[in-house]
């Protein structure tokens, strides 16, 4: 197996007490992975972490093998835009472009064009029931619609990483399944997808948990 990401030592804290420490653990490509734990406990820092979002106290972050605590600010953002999609906990929408404009803007960070994204950009969007809603802005969609809009955008360039906080919270049963074929997906096709989540049927669809 290619390892996707791997840590060792891994350790944070936002003061003087750790909240994440000693954390050795490897995830492969091709890996649909839940985290678990009790709110609080540390899920949605861990997935910043990860994605380069926080820097660590101590220990080291290999991401495709390469180590990450020393790149410089320019570098990880590089390496975010390049290799991670994220959905965060409240969708974290721009609320002054539309719904499509969202999808697409990472394409900008890429130093891809953004219009020739549209097609796809379009074609999730109606995969995740949300097609009719593009030319919205993101204050016009409901908290659902939003979660749904935010996996579009971490989708669309197909990243080795998504990483995913609570991505089927809001959603109903059905609507939760097609994120779930959708990461199954991903994952099937050698790539790998992180998910925080409290909610078993999410748990009972991935190929393995991590407990913190
Ligand atoms: N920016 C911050 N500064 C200081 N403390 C923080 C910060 N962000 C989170 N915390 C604290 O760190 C702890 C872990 O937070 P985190 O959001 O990672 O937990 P979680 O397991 O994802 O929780 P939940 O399941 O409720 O979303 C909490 O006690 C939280 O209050």
């Amino acid at each position: 197996m290619t390892v996707a990401i791997s840590t060792s030592d891994l350790t944070f804290g936002y003061g003087a007490t750790p909240l994440i420490e000693g954390w050795d653990q490897r995830i492969d490509c091709g890996e649909l992975v839940a985290i678990t734990g009790p709110s609080g406990c540390g899920k949605s820092t861990l997935l910043y972490l990860l994605g380069l979002m926080l820097s660590p106290t101590r220990g080291e972050i290999h991401i495709g093998g390469s180590p990450t605590s020393r790149l410089k600010d320019a570098q990880r953002a590089r390496f975010r835009a390049e290799r991670f999609g994220f959905v965060f906990q409240d969708a974290a929408l721009d609320t002054t472009r539309t719904v499509l404009d969202n999808v697409i803007e990472t394409t900008l960070y890429r130093g891809e064009s953004a219009s020739s994204k549209v097609p796809d950009a379009l074609a999730l969007l109606e995969r995740f029931g949300v097609g009719l809603r593009a030319a919205a802005r993101p204050g016009q969609v409901s908290g659902g619609q939003a979660q749904r809009i935010a996996l579009c955008r971490a989708l669309l360039h197909k990243p080795e990483i998504v990483l995913a906080d609570e991505p089927t919270g809001n959603l109903d049963p059905a609507s939760a399944a097609v994120v779930l074929d959708a990461f199954r997906e991903h994952a099937s096709s050698g790539r790998t997808v992180i998910v925080v989540t409290h909610d078993p049927s999410v748990v009972a669809k991935c190929d393995r948990t991590i407990h913190l």
